[in-house]
């Protein structure tokens, strides 16, 4: 049987260890590494599929747990799945609800089961198991659907982590069990095992035990220093297999994309992008601009002089500082189609530097204007 989601390895960078592969899907091939922006709700907020394409995004995300409670994976089915739904032909990657089932719902019960919980909607009563996440995917008909895990927080002590890892590997077992069209959909497994990297390496050897077709290391970007995110990574990606995608959940700033794909990590995704553009907070070359500023009042210079996306070939800081002040809606969407760019372009220079072998020098150049650290 062939398998919906394949890995091709193109090249290793010598300077960094990073690696340049493709990943192959049903809706079309994925450059990695890559960037995904995230529809959460059926959409990148504010951004139509053709924008989207304009900025050559590869491949969109989006939400098991939101799309169940609202419009409910029932309606998506009935509209022929989430690619005809919203209008993107290209690949789809759905997260299982793991996450969210923890960090938006309230009054949850975690049984062996699966985990009963509150809708933050209207707090209707839910329940999400393994076969309940898989039911859902595979009415959405995403390209990549990501098993059903907990996610614990951070801190989170050492035999929580433990016994909530092996769970997670239990509920993967369930998940490889209910999977009905391997042939159309890959699942993902998520690695786990909190800040520990003897729990790391103990997911990674269960979960890889059992051959998916491409694994996510989760866990992380829950508010634990960078240098220790870093640093599971150090632990987690060589235990990976180096023919099958490695995704890092929640992942991230301009920093963490360079430094993560330095470590091995061919798939990222963030709601930051669109997140600070909201608040008219942008990405540019020089570091973070908050637009809002009043020194932007008279600037009629574009977000980013280097920049060749829409919003800077044809809007000032003063247009859009104007624009967001007013709380216009067009404002927040020239902000969210430089921001998305940025990151996008962002990911096709780390992979120009690693055909050239310059990954190393690219990040000590990016860091020296962008800012070391960015939050
Ligand atoms: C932000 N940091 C972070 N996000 C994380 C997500 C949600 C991404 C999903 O949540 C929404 O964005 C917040 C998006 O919908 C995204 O995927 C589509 C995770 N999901 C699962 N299943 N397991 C994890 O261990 C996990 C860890 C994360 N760390």
């Amino acid at each position: 049987m062939t398998a919906a989601v394949t890995y091709e390895p193109i090249k290793t960078c010598k300077q960094s260890g990073a690696r340049l592969g493709r990943v192959h899907t049903p809706h079309g091939v994925i450059e990695t590494p890559a960037f995904m922006p995230v529809g959460t709700q059926a959409t990148v907020k504010t951004m139509s599929p053709e924008e989207l394409k304009t900025m050559d995004a590869q491949i969109i995300l989006s939400n098991t747990y939101h799309l169940f409670i609202r419009p409910g994976h029932d309606i998506v089915k009935q509209a022929g799945g989430l690619h005809k739904f919203m209008n993107w032909d290209r690949p789809i990657l759905t997260d299982s609800g793991g996450f969210q089932v923890f960090s938006l719902s309230n009054m949850r019960k975690i049984t062996e089961e699966g985990v009963t919980f509150k809708s933050h909607l209207n707090g209707d009563k839910l329940f999400i198991s393994p076969e309940v996440a898989m039911e859902i995917q595979n009415a959405l008909g995403s390209d990549i659907m990501m098993a059903f895990d907990e996610c614990p927080p951070y801190p989170a002590d050492y035999e929580y982590v433990k016994k909530s890892l092996e769970r997670t590997t239990r509920w993967a077992e369930r998940c490889l069990q209910s999977h009905s069209r391997p042939q159309d959909q890959a699942l993902f497994a998520i690695i786990q095992g909190g800040m520990y990297a003897d729990l790391r390496k103990l997911s990674a050897e269960q979960l890889t035990s059992m051959d998916f077709p491409g694994y996510a290391i989760g866990g992380l970007s829950v508010g634990e220093p960078k240098h220790m995110m870093y640093e599971m990574l150090e632990q987690t990606t060589p235990l990976m297999p180096a023919n099958k995608p490695r995704y890092l959940m929640g992942v991230g700033s301009p920093d963490a994309l360079i430094e993560g794909s330095i470590r091995g990590i061919d798939m990222f995704d963030c709601v930051l992008p669109t997140r600070i553009a909201r608040n008219g907070t942008c990405m540019t070359s020089e570091g973070r601009l908050v637009i809002r500023n009043a020194k932007y009042m008279t600037d009629f210079g574009p977000l980013d002089p280097k920049c060749s996306c829409y919003t800077c070939q044809n809007y000032s800081r003063a247009y859009i500082r104007h624009l967001i002040k007013a709380d216009e809606t067009f404002g927040i969407r020239l902000t969210t189609v430089h921001n998305l760019h940025f990151l996008l372009q962002l990911m096709r220079d780390v992979r120009e530097a690693i055909m050239e072998d310059r990954l190393l020098d690219f990040r000590d150049s990016f860091f020296a204007s962008y800012g070391l650290n960015d939050n």
